[in-house]
């Protein structure tokens, strides 16, 4: 007989929304995240016996969240995170581990008479900034990303020269349309004195450039000539993960109309799609430890 034993666990607070508000001139500054907490550590115990003495509640952890928004401040979500796990580390005796993952929605002020309003915004929709941070006695790991960021060109794009079995009907094309809802995450060599904001600027830039310039041969080729662009042009992100559902594409049948459809009419196909991912690392990256031991998502 087998015996049956406690595997991996862990717990926390899941997708706090914390708001920010930074009130102390006219001009406020919104901060809005969703932000999950999730701790590693000795808790067999609570599991096994149900004894809960070394479980600090997932209600405590919410209670953190909203309290650190003022005591630490939400300016940068890498920071906050960071504050965060080493709070959870550093404080509470059977936390071994502590993962902080946080989306955040960004606000962009309306214009009223032609000049920006002090305390009105609209969502801004092009993409959520996330950051992921692990700490534990070991070290401390920042993952920093975008989510759907959705990006589309008209041209510029093929897939051709594929292997063929007995069901490969799709044809090749040396001119299509390529769209995504991209997610990209990279992973910081270290994690103090980092701008955050400006290499989290320049990176989007990067990723942009590439799927804008090259003359793309599969979204793979530029999946992995995004993520060369943003290692060769940061020397602090050690490796870069990027997601890309293929979001199809097909030229409209106008035929029957008599109309002539030259790659002017598509369908946006909703599903299937092709899902395309790429990691891209340098040889010499130092280990990436917890870094990708996911929370939300741990299962998928
Ligand atoms: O860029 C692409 N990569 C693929 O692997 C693939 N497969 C497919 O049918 N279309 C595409 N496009």
């Amino acid at each position: 007989m087998s015996e049956i034993v406690l595997g991996h666990n862990q717990y926390g607070k899941a997708e706090n929304r914390v708001v920010r508000i930074y009130r102390d001139t006219p001009r406020h500054e919104i901060h809005d995240v969703n932000v999950s907490s999730c701790l590693r550590g000795d808790f067999s115990d609570a599991h096994l016996t149900g004894d809960q003495a070394n479980v600090l509640t997932t209600d405590a952890q919410k209670q953190t969240a909203y309290s650190f928004a003022k005591e630490v401040g939400l300016e940068k979500i890498e920071d906050y995170a960071l504050a965060l796990a080493r709070h959870y580390v550093g404080d509470v005796d059977a936390i071994d581990e502590a993962r902080i993952e946080i989306d955040e929605y960004a606000w962009e002020r309306v214009i009223v008479d032609g000049a920006e309003h002090d305390h009105t915004w609209v969502r801004k929709g092009q993409e959520v900034r996330t950051a992921a941070v692990t700490v534990n006695a070991d070290g401390e790991w920042v993952v920093g990303g975008l989510k759907e960021f959705v990006i589309l060109k008209s041209t510029g794009s093929e897939f051709a020269g594929f292997y063929k079995d007995k069901y490969t009907v799709l044809e090749p094309t040396h001119d299509r349309v390529m769209a995504t809802s991209l997610t990209a995450q990279w992973r910081f060599t270290h994690t103090d004195g980092i701008d955050w904001d400006e290499v989290y600027a320049g990176i989007k830039v990067q990723l942009v450039k590439q799927f804008a310039v090259v003359q793309s041969k599969a979204l793979q080729q530029t999946l992995y000539k995004m993520g060369k662009a943003v290692l060769e042009a940061y020397p602090v992100i050690a490796e870069v993960r990027l997601s890309a559902p293929n979001k199809h594409h097909f030229v409209y049948d106008l035929a029957p109309f008599g109309v002539e459809n030259n790659k002017e009419v598509f369908h946006a196909d909703d599903r299937p799609y092709g899902l395309i991912q790429t990691t891209v690392t340098r040889d010499d990256a130092t280990p990436p430890g917890p870094a990708w031991d996911a929370y939300q998502g741990w299962l998928s």
